[in-house]
C-alpha cells in the first residue's frame, strides 16, 4: 500500500484515506466524499482492531460484512480498499503502543480503559502504511477525532486530519455500525440520544443553566428510554474538559446503553 500511495503521489495525485472497521453505512461513505473534495484518489481501510476493545466488549460479534462493504465503496467511487489481517497488523511479538493524548483521558477514555491506546496505535500504523495527504474521520466519534488530531499534531504526522459531520437517519439517529444490534423496540428507544441532544441545545439557547439542562435531559429523555447512562458531558469542544458556562465551542457528549448495545452521540451547542 505504501509503495502504491507513494507512486500515486509522485504521479501528482492527492491521496485521501478513510479508516473504518467495516459494516459500512452512509456515514462512512460521506467520509469518502469528503476525501474526494480535496483528493484525486481515495483509500478506505477495513480492520476490526482488537486492541481497542476491552475483553468484555463486542469484538467477536462486531458485524463483518465485507462483500457488501466492497459494493458500497465501489458505488461511492472509492479507488482502493485495504483489508489487512490481524496477523499482519499484530504479528507474534508485537509490543509497541501509542500513549493517547490528554484529550482522551475523560469520557470514553474512562468508560473504555485502553480503548484510545488501541485507536492511536492502529491509526498511526495505518497512516504509516498509507501515508495519505488527508485522513478523514467522523464527528460521530467526537472524542476519537480530537484524540487523533492531537496525536497528529504531537507526533508530526504527515497526513492532514479532516473531520466530517455526523450523518443521521431521517428520524435523527446517528448512523452507526452498532445500530444493527438494535431490535425494533430498542431502535425506537435509541431516538432518545438525538432527542436529548436537541432538547439540551434548545434549553441552552433559551438561557437555561447547565444543571437544569442536564437534569432535564437525563430525567425526562434519557433515563426513561435507556438501560444505563455511561456519561452526559458538557465540555469544551477542544480540550473536552467539563465547562460550567456555555461558550461558542461547547460540546455535549453522551454514551448510553440500550439492551446490550452501547451507543454514543454528540452535538456542538452552536450547531443549527
Ligand atoms: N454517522 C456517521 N457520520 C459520519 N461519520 C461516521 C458516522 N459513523 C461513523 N463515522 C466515522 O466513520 C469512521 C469509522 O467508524 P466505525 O467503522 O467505527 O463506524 P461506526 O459506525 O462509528 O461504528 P461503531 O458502531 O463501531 O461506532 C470513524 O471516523 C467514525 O467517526
Ligand atoms: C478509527 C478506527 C478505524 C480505528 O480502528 C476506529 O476507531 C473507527 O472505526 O472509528
Ligand atoms: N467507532 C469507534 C470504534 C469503537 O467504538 O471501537
Amino acid at each position: 500500500m505504501r509503495a502504491e500511495v507513494r507512486r500515486l503521489q509522485q504521479a501528482g495525485e492527492r491521496v485521501g484515506v478513510v479508516p473504518t472497521m467495516g459494516a459500512l453505512h452512509e456515514g462512512h461513505l460521506s467520509l469518502v466524499h469528503l476525501a474526494k473534495k480535496t483528493c484525486t484518489k481515495t483509500v478506505a481501510t477495513i480492520f476490526v482492531n482488537p486492541t481497542q476493545f476491552a475483553p468484555h466488549e463486542d469484538f467477536n460479534r462486531y458485524p463483518r460484512t465485507l462483500p457488501e462493504d466492497l459494493r458500497l465503496l465501489a458505488s461511492a467511487d472509492c479507488d482502493y480498499c485495504f483489508v489487512p489481517g490481524t496477523d499482519e497488523m499484530y504479528p507474534a511479538g508485537y509490543s509497541t503502543y501509542v500513549e493517547p493524548p490528554a484529550v482522551g483521558t475523560r469520557w470514553e477514555g474512562e468508560c473504555r480503559p485502553g480503548h484510545f491506546r488501541g485507536v492511536t496505535t492502529i491509526v498511526l500504523k495505518l497512516l504509516n502504511m498509507i501515508p495519505a495527504d488527508v485522513a478523514c474521520f467522523g464527528q460521530k466519534d467526537y472524542q476519537q477525532a480530537a484524540v487523533i488530531r492531537a496525536m497528529a499534531r504531537d507526533l508530526n504526522l504527515f497526513s492532514h486530519i479532516e473531520v466530517g459531520a455526523t450523518i443521521r437517519e431521517p428520524d435523527g439517529l446517528a448512523m452507526s455500525s452498532r445500530n444493527r444490534y438494535l431490535s425494533p423496540a430498542e431502535r425506537q428507544r435509541a431516538l432518545s440520544l438525538s432527542h436529548g441532544l436537541r432538547q439540551a441545545r434548545e434549553m441552552f439557547r433559551s438561557g437555561e443553566q447547565r444543571t437544569a439542562v442536564i437534569a432535564a435531559m437525563i430525567g425526562e429523555t434519557l433515563e426513561p428510554q435507556t438501560d444505563a447512562i455511561d456519561y452526559v458531558a458538557i465540555a469544551d469542544g477542544d480540550t473536552l474538559e467539563p465547562v460550567e458556562l456555555i461558550q461558542p465551542n461547547t460540546v455535549i457528549l453522551l454514551a448510553v446503553r440500550i439492551g446490550n448495545t452501547r451507543l454514543i452521540d454528540n452535538c456542538l451547542i452552536t450547531e443549527a
